[in-house]
This record gives structure tokens, sequence and C-alpha cells, in this order.
């Protein structure tokens, strides 16, 4: 069988559902590293990327509960680069163990990654990632006027939460670096979190305050490392149209154009599912040998035996 080079895309529940203690992220990605293992058992070479919505948020609450003149807040970049550490730490020793105990040999390494945005992206002036925790109708008062400068919005009845911008990813730097890991028999961990968004003054690429969306920075490396697929793992087995209507009907096998017609009905939810198709029109449209899957980590069995999951191509 020829090695196929897939960027899997991990979503939210794949680290974090509840508990956002260090341990509760730890087990939760211990559960998810078997799943990627099943890939690297059948031959695939793996590239990892992963979001950071809740930990960047989290992380920013902390810098500023705890800041000082001597002890400053880190700016948002550096916060991206700082969870870019901290969940590729989790990643690389969970699928230590899990390559471990499956008897395989492979290394994992994290790239702290800088993506390229442009800064006239107009996502500047329009903040639309959610960050860090849910707040009730009760805490968000209290939450807007200690942060007033913050943007926060209603969540589709989940709450209020933070948002920040979320301008395209360009380029990835690093790109040349993940693929030489990956001729090295290396899985790298890249992306994360979108990336730290960065634009190029001169010879010097300067950190901006933004969280880059995981799906399109995914995309946009699956591209430049020339990836056979890009799987973007979320909580459903299957994209659907008519989603949650009692016809809802499960899409398998989509081309291109289909897709396109059915965003233009508005089939997927803004913020949730509709990056993650545009993301994969990007990657067949871009790469028209490559395909693009979406599914949930569960599924990842079903998919590797049977080709079960959103299959999209051009
Ligand atoms: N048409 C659709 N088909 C399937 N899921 C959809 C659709 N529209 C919205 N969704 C929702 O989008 C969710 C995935 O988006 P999100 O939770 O933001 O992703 P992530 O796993 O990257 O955190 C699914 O769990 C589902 O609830
Ligand atoms: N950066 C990013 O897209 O994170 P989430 O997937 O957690 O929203």
């Amino acid at each position: 069988m020829t090695k196929r080079k897939i960027v899997v895309a991990l979503g939210g529940n794949a680290i974090l559902a509840d508990d956002a203690s260090a341990a509760a992220q730890q087990a939760a990605l211990a559960e998810t590293a078997k799943y990627l293992v099943q890939f690297v058992k059948q031959g695939d070479q793996l590239i990892i990327s992963h979001g950071n919505g809740p930990q960047v948020g989290n992380l920013l609450l902390q810098q500023a509960a705890g800041s000082t003149a001597k002890n400053p807040a880190m700016p948002l970049d550096t916060a991206v680069a700082m969870t870019q550490g901290s969940i590729g730490y989790w990643l690389e020793n969970a699928m230590d163990k899990a390559l471990a105990d499956a008897g395989l040999p492979q290394d994992v390494a994290t790239i702290v990654t800088q993506v390229a945005v442009a800064d006239d992206d107009p996502a500047f002036s329009d903040p639309s990632k959610p960050i860090g925790p849910f707040y009730t109708s009760a805490e968000i008062t209290a939450e807007r006027q200690a942060h007033p400068d913050n943007v926060y919005v209603e969540d589709a009845g989940r709450g209020y939460r933070r948002v920040v911008p979320s301008p395209k990813p360009i380029d990835v730097k690093e790109a040349n670096v993940v693929n030489a890991l990956v001729d090295a028999g290396v899985i790298p961990v890249a992306v994360g979190g979108g990336g730290v968004p960065v634009v190029k003054v001169g010879n010097q690429l300067v950190g901006r305050e933004a969280v880059i969306d995981k799906d399109f920075a995914s995309e946009k490396l699956a591209e430049l490392v020339h990836a056979d697929l890009l799987i973007i793992l979320t909580a459903v087995d299957h994209v659907f149209v008519n989603f949650n209507q009692p016809d809802q009907k499960q899409l398998t096998t989509v081309t291109a154009a289909e897709l396109t017609a059915y965003i233009q009905d508005d089939q997927f939810a803004k913020g949730s599912m509709l990056p993650k198709i545009q993301a994969a029109l990007d990657f067949v449209n871009n790469r028209p040998s490559g395909q693009v899957v979406i599914t949930s980590l569960a599924n990842v069995g079903n998919f590797l035996e049977n080709g079960s999951g959103t299959i999209i191509r051009q």
C-alpha cells in the first residue's frame, strides 16, 4: 500500500470537553492518541494540528489576573505560541505512549509555527473567533465592566463568549521544516491553534493579536506540504444537509460543485461547520488530487475500514 501523507486537524472535543484542568485535557488526548495511532499502524504519514480557542482564552484570563508591572500579561500572539507549547507537549506525551503501546517506533515533535496573515485582512476590524469560557447573562455584565476593550457575543443560545480577530492564513513559515520531519519519519504537530499570526515587515515577521481558524491553517499547511488527505475531526461522523431537521441526510461522497451548491442553500452553520466546508473546498480546489474527510474521532476505525465519513473531492 502506498503511504498517504495526511494532515489531521483535531476539533475541540479531542482535547477539552467540560473540564479545563491539565489532567482532564491530557486524559482526553490520551484517548485521542489511540485513534490517531490507527493511521500510523496502517502506514500513513501523519501531521497533526489542533485548535486552541478555549485554552488561549483561559490563558489570557490567567495572564490578566496575575499581571503586574514586573510580571506583565503576554499579548495574544505570544499566548497562541504558549498554547502551541502546552497542547503540543500533551499531544507528544499522549502519542508517545500510544505509539509505544502499539509497538511503533515513530517520534513526535511539536513545531512552534508562524502563519502569515495580511495586515489589511478585514477580520482585524471584525472580531469573530470565540475564545475562552462561556458566560451566563448574569456573568457577562461584570466581565464587560472588567474588560471594556474586549468584544463579547452571544453564541447560538449557549451563552456569551469573547471574540477576537481571525484573519485568513496566507503562508506557513515552517512548512518546509514540517516536510523535512515527515521525510525523516517523525510525526509533527504543527499550526496548533491555527499558528501564531504574523505579518512580514522587511525581513522581520511581526506577531499580530489574533487567532487563526485551525481548519483554514490546516488546509494551508496541507497544500504546502502536498498532502494527499486533509482529515478534519469534529463531533459528528458526517456532514449533514438539513442538519438537526427530521429529514436530515448525511453526506458520504460529495464533489466541490455539490458542496458549493449546498453553501448557497445555507446548509452549514457559520462559525461551526461552514469554515470546515470552506477549508475543504480550498484544499480540493488548490490540490485537485487531494481529498478531504470530515468525521469524528470515534468513527476513525470505520473510515479506515470502509471509508465511512464525509469525503470531499474535486
Ligand atoms: N450541516 C451540518 N452538518 C453537521 N454538523 C453541523 C452542521 N452544521 C453545524 N454543525 C455543527 O458543527 C459542529 C462542528 O463545529 P465545531 O464544534 O465548531 O468544530 P470543532 O470540532 O472544530 O470544535 C458539529 O458538531 C455540529 O454540531
Ligand atoms: N484556533 C482555533 O481554530 O481553535 P478552535 O478550533 O479551538 O476554535
